[in-house]
């Protein structure tokens, strides 16, 4: 399917909301490219419309599982998905990276540059990373332009997810072996309006909550 500059469906112009941010101004000598192949002719290849969910909640709340039986459904309706997970990102490119807040407010950091540029290559992207501080993903929604970026609270009370523990991570943090556990011994701030609230507590199937997300893509005509 050719994409041409004639078409109404694109909007050619360049997006700003596709320069990455410089709080430090470090990239003060650094010129902005702007590319002819843009982010609209990216969706229209795919023949989707791109977006960022992004899961926050507690560990345990059921983030990864919600998020990958999501993923599954998208997938099944052809559309283009990746989903990055903190544990697996925390293996590669975070990996050097702990759990202190500053650690932390780095770790999220990075990741909303990199969903990023995932939504500008097109791709319905799906995170899932604790990320307990309202400032940060409050950083990560403004990257985003107005309407890409989708909170999905996963929402389940700290005693479920402590039952689950299926890393046995809550056991070890209760003992003192691990230190700055979220939820324990570091806070975990709650989302004021996220865009989706799914109550994970047990009462529906992993599958009945992942259904409500994507209702609500379909509802907004994400997909
Ligand atoms: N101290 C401490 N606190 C919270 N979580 C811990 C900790 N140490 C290790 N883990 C494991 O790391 C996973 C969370 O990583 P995230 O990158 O999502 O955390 S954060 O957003 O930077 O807060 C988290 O994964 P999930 O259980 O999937 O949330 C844990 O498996
Ligand atoms: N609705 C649910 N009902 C029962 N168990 C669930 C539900 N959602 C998730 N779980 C289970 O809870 C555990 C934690 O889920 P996970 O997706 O790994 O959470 P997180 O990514 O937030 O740490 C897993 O063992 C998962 O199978």
């Amino acid at each position: 399917m050719a994409c041409s500059r004639n078409d109404p469906r694109i909007d050619y112009h360049m997006d700003e909301n596709t320069r990455m941010s410089d709080k430090s101004g470090t990239t003060a000598n650094t010129v902005w490219h702007a590319h002819k192949i843009c982010r609209h002719h990216r969706e229209f290849l795919n023949g989707q419309r791109a977006c960022l969910l992004w899961f926050t909640g507690l560990s345990g709340s059921g983030k990864s599982t919600i998020a990958g039986l999501v993923e599954e459904r998208l997938h099944e309706q052809r559309k283009l998905t990746y989903l990055l997970d903190g544990d697996n990102v925390r293996k590669g490119m975070n990996g050097d990276l702990g759990f202190t807040d500053a650690d932390r407010i780095e770790n999220i950091r990075r990741i909303g540059e990199m969903s990023k540029l995932f939504v500008d290559a097109g791709v319905i992207t799906l995170s899932a990373f604790i990320s307990p501080f309202r400032s940060e993903r409050a950083a990560v929604r403004d990257l985003m332009r107005e309407g890409d970026f989708i909170e999905v609270f996963v929402d389940a009370p700290l005693d479920t997810c402590e039952g689950r523990d299926p890393k046995g991570l809550y056991q070890r943090a209760r003992s003192g072996e691990i230190k700055n556990f979220t939820g324990i011994d570091s806070p975990y701030e709650r989302p004021d309006a996220p865009e989706i609230h799914v109550v994970n507590d047990g009462s529906l199937s992993p599958r009945e909550v992942a259904d409500q997300v994507v209702g609500y893509l379909r509802q907004r005509q994400f997909i």
